[in-house]
């Protein structure tokens, strides 16, 4: 693993349950770096990122990320591994009782933010990223997915992330508004954080090209745009 390595596997397996999913898994992600996730359905790319938020456990091989060694997690370090990470998923994942500014604030608090006016502050620089400066006050059945979205990804940007993990962030949207959170996640990436990305939609991958690895037969493979 090298210095500028963010996320590493080696010789993993990645498992639901007794069945195993992904077998010899060696993967390496640098700062900085974007890369896609494609494959199947059920060929393992939600486990596989799970698995990298500790949601699965790590039983065999060696992996790391952001400096956790997840064969060591224990459950009370989870917290601390999903401050270090962002998480976005395709269904947002907004609390629908209360508006963007308490969903932020939300995240805060329970990642152990105190001082209000920093709360505040913190809160709109965010959402002036994901541009949606003005949107703070509305409920999220008010917004359009793709602002949903945003304001996801804005959620996964509060504790400054080097590193996000986006499980199909494109699937319940047009293709208009899709490539407008690519453009929005590739401007993410080139401020410094790493992203990786699952995806089912290959017009993305050809429009924003990017490393991608492929969930096939148990094993995650490099693989170039031709043979997509
Ligand atoms: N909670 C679970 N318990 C047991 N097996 C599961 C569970 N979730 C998924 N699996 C199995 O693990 C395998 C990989 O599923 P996974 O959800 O990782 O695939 P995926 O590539 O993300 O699929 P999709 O593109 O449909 O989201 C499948 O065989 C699936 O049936």
């Amino acid at each position: 693993m090298s210095d500028s390595s963010i996320l590493s596997l080696n010789n993993a397996q990645i498992h639901q349950g007794e069945h195993l999913v992904l077998h010899d898994v060696n993967i390496n992600i640098d700062k900085g770096q974007f890369v896609y996730l494609i494959g199947q359905t059920g060929a393992g790319k939600s486990s596989l990122l799970k698995t990298l938020y500790g949601d699965l456990p790590l039983k065999t091989g060696s992996g790391s990320i952001v400096g956790i060694d997840l064969t060591q997690l224990k459950e009370k370090e989870i917290p601390t591994l999903r401050r270090k990470i962002g998480i976005v998923f395709q269904d947002f994942q907004l609390l629908t009782d209360r508006s963007v500014d308490e969903n932020l604030k939300f995240v805060l608090k329970a990642t152990g933010w105190k001082d209000k006016k920093q709360m505040e502050k913190r809160i709109q620089e965010v959402l002036s990223k994901v541009g949606m400066a003005t949107k703070g006050h509305k409920m999220p059945h008010q917004m359009s997915g793709g602002e949903q979205q945003r304001v996801a990804i804005a959620r996964a940007l509060l504790n400054d992330p080097e590193l996000i993990l986006a499980d199909e962030p494109t699937g319940n949207l047009d293709p208009r508004t899709s490539e407008e959170i690519m453009i929005l996640l590739s401007e993410i990436c080139q401020n410094g954080r790493a992203i990786l990305m699952a995806t089912h939609d290959y017009s993305l991958i050809l429009k924003f090209p990017f490393n991608t690895w492929k969930c096939e037969d148990g094993k995650v493979i490099e693989t170039v745009q031709s043979t997509l």
